[in-house]
């Protein structure tokens, strides 16, 4: 089946937290519409821009492109960006059933509230590995009251302004900010645009929630009053179900949990997101969880979790080490990987800026996207030279604040021997602030990878590997790098085309927070010119 949808990207006035802002939205609504399609089905999206004087990309998080590389909607790397006034046609296959996003990936847009979710069900006659009665969506975001532009602008400027706390917490759209605190602006709490998201459950039902965080900045902790979750999908794979008080979920990450209505069903619950691994400086967004028959309005009669303590680093560790792959669905790693790849993340001043940095190079978007450059063998349009495959670790202390040597902006990326094993060591350390480490919730496109293990502080390469969990390992297609820590990850290069690794903080990405890789790209099949027009690719259309 092919699923055609025609999107209108355009600024619009919302009040998603009582407080109006121009955001972006699709055909009028942000969080924009849910795609929904069966496994193996063909989804085709023409995007019209109507921003007037924006560009727009937008990136289908957790689907894998094979086959269409030039569909994975990454402005600088898959495609030039889609300019004001223009339509371009995003065509591809889901080819797994799943929880998946998607989002704006130009500029800051995503942030701007250029998001939503892609719903795949199983194919007719496949059951899943659990059951339930209802299938709800929650989308978590947080919210900035500043423009995006503003807030663009901000990091790029010398003194650098810092986009600061997030003003509100989203949940399918909807806080609710304190509109005596609003100063300048408009702000109404009566509008219906922020009215508490309700999910309504009826008494003795089972529930299947998917749960998705497009957050721009924050890490959360979502719970819902008096109810454990089974936890059973996380970025499109099966998980081996395991119960929780309470969820972490980090931006770009997708989770399925089971939630059964077995509780006093004369009152209604909190639904409570809160922020964790930063200092909160927002108050805890919240919902309603409705037991049905009691009003939706009616509040519950007990104060809102708070969630756990903001810095409880071996709390989050462990749930992400808890979440294997589910017995019967496990497709086991390679035993060994053809290539290691250690990236250190460090927080680098650039030129008076402040900047992120891989392995000492902060990464920068070429204006000729790759797919072309490297299709087309045009060698002069980025650096040439490979990205640094490692750091001195030696003499580095994870603990100590970031001495800021050396690093420099680039725009070199790796490239990956087609259908070789890769292993990705991610490293955390300070920042440039004593005491300080930040959580980073890193994204491959194109591929899911297999998440070997985690640990607190300097990856040791003699014994740290022995610990890797070879056996069942989730594989995600976004994973949390915790504060201090490492994450080892492995994947197989075997999708041919060009790919971004990069985190999913906006702010941080925008920063230079990412690599790129390419693999198999000789393999491409004929790139549609419709990704053409920016940089050097201008001259394929001159026919
Ligand atoms: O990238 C960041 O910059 C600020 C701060 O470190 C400097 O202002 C912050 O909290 C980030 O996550």
């Amino acid at each position: 089946r092919v699923h055609h949808h025609k999107w209108e990207v355009k600024y619009q006035f919302k009040s998603p937290d009582c407080f109006q802002k121009l955001a972006v939205t699709i055909n009028g609504m942000t969080p924009g519409p849910t795609i929904y399609a069966r496994q193996g089905d063909t989804v085709v999206v023409e995007v019209k821009n109507s921003l007037f004087t924006e560009n727009v990309a937008i990136h289908w998080h957790g689907i894998r492109q094979i086959g269409t590389p030039w569909s994975d909607g990454t402005e600088g790397v898959t495609q030039c960006p889609i300019v004001p006034g223009d339509t371009f046609t995003y065509k591809f296959v889901v080819d797994r059933a799943g929880t998946y996003i998607y989002h704006g990936h130009y500029g800051m847009q995503r942030s701007a509230g250029l998001n939503g979710m892609i719903i795949v069900s199983v194919p007719d006659g496949v059951t899943e590995p659990f059951s339930y009665d209802y299938d709800r969506s929650i989308l978590l975001n947080d919210w900035w009251h500043k423009s995006t532009y503003e807030q663009a602008a901000g990091l790029n400027s010398v003194p650098f302004v810092w986009i600061g706390e997030p003003q509100s917490l989203l949940i399918n759209g909807r806080g609710n900010f304190n509109c005596s605190l609003a100063g300048a602006g408009v702000c109404n709490a009566t509008t219906p645009d922020c009215s508490p998201y309700v999910l309504t459950m009826v008494p003795g039902k089972t529930y299947r929630l998917r749960i998705a965080s497009i957050a721009s900045l924050s890490a959360f902790n979502f719970e819902l009053e008096g109810h454990s979750m089974t936890i059973v999908e996380a970025d499109g794979n099966y998980v081996e179900p395991f119960v929780v008080k309470n969820l972490n979920i980090y931006s770009g990450e997708t989770y399925s949990v089971i939630v059964k209505a077995d509780q006093d069903s004369s009152r209604n619950y909190w639904a409570a997101l809160n922020v964790i691994t930063r200092k909160p400086g927002t108050p805890t967004g919240l919902g309603i969880i409705n037991y049905y028959l009691n009003s939706p309005k009616k509040s519950p009669p007990t104060d809102p979790p708070s969630g756990p303590i903001w810095n409880d680093t071996t709390y989050f560790l462990r749930q992400s080490q808890a979440i294997k792959a589910r017995q019967g669905y496990v497709t086991p790693p390679p035993p060994t990987s053809d290539r290691v790849i250690t990236l250190l993340n460090t927080q680098n001043k650039i030129d008076g800026r402040i900047k992120w940095a891989m392995n000492n190079m902060s990464f920068t978007l070429p204006d000729t996207p790759y797919l072309v450059s490297l299709k087309q063998r045009l060698h002069h349009v980025f650096n040439q030279k490979p990205a640094p495959e490692t750091y001195d670790s030696k003499n580095f202390d994870v603990f100590g604040v970031a001495k800021n040597t050396n690093a420099t902006s680039g725009n070199s990326i790796y490239r990956l021997k087609f259908n070789s094993t890769v292993d990705i060591i991610l490293q955390n350390v300070n920042t440039m602030t004593v005491n300080n480490s930040e959580t980073h919730p890193w994204h491959l496109h194109g591929h899911d990878f297999w998440v070997l293990g985690y640990g607190i502080g300097k990856f040791d390469p003699m014994n740290d590997p022995k610990k890797y969990n070879l056996v069942d390992p989730i594989m995600k297609n976004t994973v949390p790098l915790h504060r201090y820590g490492w994450t080892a990850l492995r994947f197989r290069a075997d999708n041919p085309g060009v790919w971004a690794f990069h985190c999913h903080i906006e702010a941080h990405f925008f920063m230079g927070m990412g690599v790129v890789f390419e693999e198999g790209v000789a393999k491409v099949g004929r790139l549609p010119s419709s990704i053409m027009g920016c940089g050097e690719t201008k001259r394929f259309l001159r026919h």
